[in-house]
């Protein structure tokens, strides 16, 4: 884990999704028929396979100690990129390459809806690789951190968006992940949350683990990251420090609505 080493590495990936049921373009004139008349023709549309192309040939090196950013319109592969870097998604072509175990629990964690919060941080902790004993010596930090209070003793199906999003924090955040993945979402958490949420975070920076953030807050991404991803499209257009990167992207905004 010594910094400037090699903790990711994402060569040449490429995620195709295929989406079942989808209309395949150019085989369905149903749409651009008058209802009445698809009605009286019958001409349903063609059900097939269309695939979605989210990422487009991306090659990186983050090294351990690295706060990287992942910017971009909606739609553009954040996401998907980064759960690809997780293990989440097979690469459709390329390869990505990780020291440690990364650790996207922060947003997109499948944790049991159907289970109380107090079984999911075992369940949670345990999925990190901590021990049953570990994760009982951590649990009411845990808990704390996350503030949902009594609510822990309460399904997750009960709790808010929120406090979701801020009870998986709290246990991705408990084992001090090698490579700690944060997904928008976490913004979700109110001002007194997030501003706990960056200093857990600047503590996981010092013990030399990797950050990756997709964010639409720019300040968000200043405030965190010293490295940005640009992608658009399903590419990565920029890579390179935060503020040259930020940059770029804002006046890009700027030449498409003057
Ligand atoms: N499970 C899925 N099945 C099919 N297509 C998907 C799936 N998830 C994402 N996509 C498509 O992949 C593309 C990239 O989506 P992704 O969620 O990675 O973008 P994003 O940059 O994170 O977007 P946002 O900022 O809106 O969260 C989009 O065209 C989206 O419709």
């Amino acid at each position: 884990m010594a910094p400037g080493t090699p903790s990711v590495v994402c060569s040449g990936l490429d995620i195709v999704y295929s989406v079942f049921g989808a209309k395949q373009n150019g085989t369905d004139t149903g749409g651009e028929l008058p209802l009445v008349e698809r009605l009286l023709t019958r001409r349903n549309p063609v059900s097939t396979v269309r695939k979605v192309h989210a990422v487009k040939d991306v090659s990186f090196v983050v090294n351990h100690g690295e706060a990287v950013g992942i910017i971009g319109r909606n739609g553009s592969g954040k996401s998907t990129l980064l759960r690809a870097v997780a293990g989440l998604i097979p690469p459709t072509n390329g390869r990505v390459w990780a020291a440690g175990r990364p650790s996207l629990l922060g947003v997109n964690a499948v944790l049991l809806t159907g289970l109380t919060g107090a079984k999911n941080v075992m369940i949670g902790g345990l999925a990190l690789g901590l021990t049953p004993r570990q994760v009982r010596e951590r649990y009411d930090d845990i808990v704390d951190f996350s503030g949902i209070g009594d609510f822990v003793d309460l399904p997750m199906s009960a709790y808010s968006s929120g406090m979701g999003a801020r009870l998986r924090f709290a246990i991705s955040t408990a084992a001090a992940p090698d490579i700690l993945m944060i997904d928008e979402a976490l913004a979700t958490g109110d001002a007194e949350f997030q501003a706990r949420s960056r200093d857990r975070m600047a503590e996981i920076r010092r013990g030399a683990s990797t950050l990756f953030l997709v964010s639409h807050s720019n300040a968000a991404i200043r405030e965190s990251c010293e490295r940005v991803l640009w992608m658009d499209r399903g590419r990565l257009v920029m890579d390179g420090p935060t503020d040259e990167v930020v940059r770029a992207y804002e006046q890009s905004h700027r030449k498409a609505h003057p």
